[in-house]
């Protein structure tokens, strides 16, 4: 379990991360989110012991990262920084790690199996791919069967294979009862990913929530309905809890309750039915709603097409 308590951060005369409290739990894989520059990174190398909290703390396994005497075997990280000698094979860098940690080298053979990178343990460094680099640093990761994982954009640079790949294999970890904590500023991604977020906007806690639950309170689920008796299936949908708007004279946006239902009331009136649509907000959308009052980069001027 990764727990934080008003973690704060300042640069400067600039507050980064701003006094997080959240808790990241066993056995789910949960996405932290935030716009670029929300302050994701930064509270990552504060769990992992790299930067110092201006004020506040946090814990991994219960203690504070910097006091576990076998880091790798308890927390396995990828930050976007990767220190890696680019003269070195894959499998000699896992070699170099495995032997400094104590770690047994049949995991290095399975890491790089896990990792699909045993084609080339042996091809140096520097002739890695965006992808294959952000395949070695998951295998450096895993390398000691951490209990936990912390990773800062596991996504970035692998291609759809790669994303699913490590859609899977995050889910599988997961279920084998691991923290799994992954950074993203994308929304779509972490959809597939992710059963929980932690959504940050300016180094504040946005949101601390399951997918679904910041779906339904970014709008909610609503139903779309096409009928040329729209006046009196809504009067007859009407009631505590239901909002009912006339998008045209025969079709209506109905929250509050199920396709199902206006189904069945629909037919117990004999209403005919022309179109019953279950529509949910895109999560894009409810990311956007969430986090619109802390984008920091945001474009002022209408883009007006490619200059020669
Ligand atoms: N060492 C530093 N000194 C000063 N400012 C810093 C330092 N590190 C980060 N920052 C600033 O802190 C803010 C948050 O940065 P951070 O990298 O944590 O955001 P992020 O959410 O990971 O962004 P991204 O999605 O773009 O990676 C940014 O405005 C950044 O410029």
């Amino acid at each position: 379990m990764i727990r934080a308590y008003g973690l704060t951060k300042r640069f400067g005369g600039t507050t980064v991360v701003d006094g997080l409290d959240f808790t990241v739990h066993p056995g789910t894989v949960t996405g932290f989110l935030g716009p670029n520059g929300a302050g994701k990174s930064t509270t990552m190398r504060m769990l992992l012991g790299l930067d110092a909290p201006t004020s506040g703390r946090s814990t991994i396994g219960g203690r504070d990262y910097t006091t576990h005497p076998a880091p790798l075997t308890e927390v396995g990280a990828l930050l976007e920084a990767r220190s890696v000698h680019p003269g070195r094979t894959a499998h000699n860098h896992l070699m170099a790690l495995a032997h400094t940690h104590g770690i047994p080298r049949s995991r290095v053979d399975h890491v790089l199996d896990l990792t699909g990178l045993a084609g080339v343990a042996d091809k140096r460094i520097k002739g890695f791919s965006l992808g294959m680099g952000q395949r070695l640093g998951i295998a450096a990761a895993l390398l000691g069967d951490p209990a936990t994982l912390i990773l800062d954009e596991p996504v970035n640079g692998l291609d759809p294979e790669g994303v699913l790949w490590i859609r899977t294999l995050l889910t599988t970890l997961a279920a084998e009862g691991r923290t799994v904590l992954i950074s993203s500023h994308l929304m779509s991604e972490m959809a597939l990913t992710a059963d929980h977020l932690v959504v940050i906007g300016r180094g504040r806690l946005l949101a601390d929530t399951t997918v679904a639950e910041l779906i339904r309170t970014a709008g909610g689920a609503t139903v779309k309905v096409v009928t040329p008796q729209a006046d009196t299936l809504s009067a007859l949908l009407s009631g505590p809890g239901v909002r009912i708007a006339a998008v045209t004279a025969d079709e209506l946006t109905v929250h509050g309750t199920d396709a199902a239902r206006i189904g069945r009331t629909a037919a117990a009136h004999a209403i005919p039915l022309h179109e019953l649509t279950p529509q949910t907000v895109s999560l894009e959308q409810a990311f956007m709603d969430l986090t619109q009052e802390s984008v920091e980069y945001r474009t002022t001027a209408p883009l007006t097409g490619a200059q020669a």
